[in-house]
């Protein structure tokens, strides 16, 4: 990942301006949908690259040991090895860009990637994910512990009563605190979008969490009714570009949750790379969230690959 974001002093009047032209962002959004995806090739290059800038989650209530196990095993082999050796690309070393799972099964993921001889980074959602709505100390604690137990990137919950009320000091001084509780770990701030009221308030979170210290924003739980939407990420991207200019800082971007098809990722990578350009097409300052997106582009590349689609049994992991 990126070089961290020292974060800057809160600058509430630039929070308090910020103000989205909806119809407008509605429309860049409508275009962005319907650009021509590329073909062939120049596919499967795209999502062998959204692969590897693939969170690969499970956030499940019936999580256990054996499946993070399966998780991290698939995120060190996202691909069958064949169909890679076929496209010439087994030398790349492709994995997914990190495992993502509740704080409780750290010590799972921890332990099975490194007998498995992987380095890819464990991912901890924390802060009473998903709704945030336990108290700070305890919302501290879990951070602490997930990082004790070996996360190396933190997916916080923004508390979004404060959003919603406006309270964007306290918002900033909370994520401050996260970030410091976070150590050395990389921290990813999700800001629950589908509960934010407003796309102007989308925008305002994004700035205050940037300010805190944030090393990449992220859209959702995968939990709230709505989810990673475009016109939500396009505020969301535009607001890291504001920051860029004005800070030099880059922050990244993380849209999550409902994310489950191949031409879904392709619209994600093209909106990314218009938005904000080549720079961030990568795991450094992109991720996807999904707990079920990585069959479909494994499939897809299998029909790229032999020109006929997958039987179940062909892809058993995916
Ligand atoms: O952070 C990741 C999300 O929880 C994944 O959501 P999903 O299960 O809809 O892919």
């Amino acid at each position: 990942m990126s070089g961290r974001n020292p974060g800057i002093e809160l600058d509430l009047a630039w929070i308090s301006k910020a103000q989205v032209n909806q119809p407008a962002v509605l429309r860049r959004a409508e275009q962005i949908q319907t650009r021509r995806t590329v073909k062939k090739d120049w596919q499967a290059a795209w999502l062998l690259r959204a692969v590897t800038c693939i969170d690969l989650t499970t956030l499940s209530g019936d999580d256990t040991p054996s499946n993070i196990h399966r998780l991290c095993y698939k995120a060190k082999h996202p691909i069958r090895d064949d169909l890679l050796q076929k496209l010439k690309v087994e030398d790349l070393g492709i994995t997914n860009g990190a495992v993502c799972v509740y704080s409780a099964r750290v010590q799972d993921a921890v332990q099975t990637l490194k007998e498995i001889g992987c380095s890819i980074p464990v991912a901890s959602v924390a802060t009473g994910f998903p709704a945030g709505q336990t108290p700070l100390k305890t919302r501290l604690e879990e951070v602490r512990m997930a990082v004790e137990d070996g996360a190396s990137e933190i997916d916080i919950v923004i508390n979004r009563t404060l959003a919603l009320t406006g309270q964007w000091e306290a918002l900033y001084k909370e994520i401050c605190l996260f970030r410091q509780a976070c150590g050395d770990a990389h921290m990813k701030t999700i800001l629950g979008i589908g509960e934010l009221g407003s796309l102007t308030n989308v925008y305002r979170a994004s700035l205050a969490a940037m300010m805190a210290g944030s090393d990449f924003i992220k859209t959702s739980t995968g939990k709230e009714s709505v989810n990673a939407t475009y016109p939500v990420a396009i505020v969301m991207v535009r607001a890291i570009r504001e920051f860029y200019w004005k800070t030099g800082i880059k922050v990244g971007f993380k849209p999550a949750g409902g994310i489950r098809s191949a031409k879904e990722a392709l619209v994600w990578l093209s909106l990314i790379k218009e938005e904000l350009g080549d720079e961030w097409l990568n795991a450094e300052l992109f991720r996807i969230g999904a707990s079920s997106l990585l069959g479909d582009i494994e499939r897809q590349i299998y029909h790229h690959v032999t020109g006929r689609y997958a039987a179940h049994h062909d892809l058993p992991m995916a």
